[in-house]
């Protein structure tokens, strides 16, 4: 579903992130963990075409799509539908004044979700909620009425109702405490096995990464200095960055 060679990204003649090799199947969740400023989420934006004033160079293949390559409207096909960005906080995105299901039907027939028949959108609806262990009551609620672990939720089942089939969540945890960041863990790790989902996941939280990801790619200044399996990058880390990060946990 993701197949990224040799990508170079640079703003202003700078390269901010070397890519050599990554690879996410369907079904399988492969984490790109670093320090702030890595290069982490330059990476991911540039999955979608969405590193605004780069220069990014290589090769990129989403759902299919070449998107170094591809047309403004076959990368619109893809972004937002076939494959859908999860951001840290969701609810800055949400428009503040819409409730919930109405800001989801417009963006399902908008992507021609349902052909716009109002039952079966209904149900699609219901059944994306339900997806992510969200009460059907909450697509009646407006943004600010609803908790981040919720908001998060939401973004993922919008994703879901939008026929997903790759996910890219930037710090979908980070801004929520503990309980929660389990729950929506818990959530995307039960539906890329339900539905086969690519997962790609950016994150500074290596035990986050360890009960999740099938494989890590770890980012200092811009170049991965290490990938490979979960398993193995986190409990025998070949390289010195890695132990570091490894070491700090708490
Ligand atoms: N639009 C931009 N214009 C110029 N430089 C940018 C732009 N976006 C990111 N950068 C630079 O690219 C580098 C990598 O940033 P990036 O946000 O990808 O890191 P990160 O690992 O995701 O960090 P964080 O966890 O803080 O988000 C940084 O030096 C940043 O200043």
């Amino acid at each position: 579903m993701i197949e990224v060679r040799d990508l170079e990204v640079r703003y202003a003649g700078r390269p901010v992130a070397r890519v050599p090799e990554l690879d996410v199947g369907a079904g399988e969740c492969v984490a790109i963990v670093g320090e702030s400023g890595s290069g982490k989420s330059t990476t991911l934006l540039s999955l979608l075409g969405l590193t605004e004033n780069a220069d990014v160079s290589g090769h990129v293949r989403v759902c299919g799509v070449d998107v170094l390559t591809a047309s403004p409207r076959r990368l619109r096909e893809i972004r937002g539908a076939r494959a859908a960005l999860v951001m840290q906080s969701p609810q800055s995105a949400l428009s503040p004044a819409t409730r919930l299901g109405v800001l989801m039907r417009r963006a399902l027939r908008l992507h021609g979700v349902g052909s716009g028949e109002g039952e079966r959108l209904d149900e699609i609806m219901a059944e994306s909620v339900a997806a992510v262990l969200l009460d059907r009551a909450i697509l009646r609620r407006y943004p600010h009425e609803i908790s981040g672990g919720q908001a998060q939720r939401f973004a993922i089942a919008l994703a879901i109702a939008l026929g997903a089939e790759v996910i890219l969540a930037d710090e979908p945890t980070s801004a929520l405490d503990v309980t929660v960041q389990a729950e929506v863990v818990g959530v995307l790790s039960r539906l890329r096995e339900e539905r086969d989902l690519a997962l790609l996941l950016v994150s500074h939280d290596l035990a986050l990464v360890s009960t999740i990801a099938d494989r890590v790619l770890v980012m200092k200044e811009g170049e991965v200095v290490e990938s490979g399996p979960a398993a193995r990058v986190l409990t025998e880390p070949s390289h010195p960055y890695t132990r570091e990060l490894l070491e700090a946990l708490p």
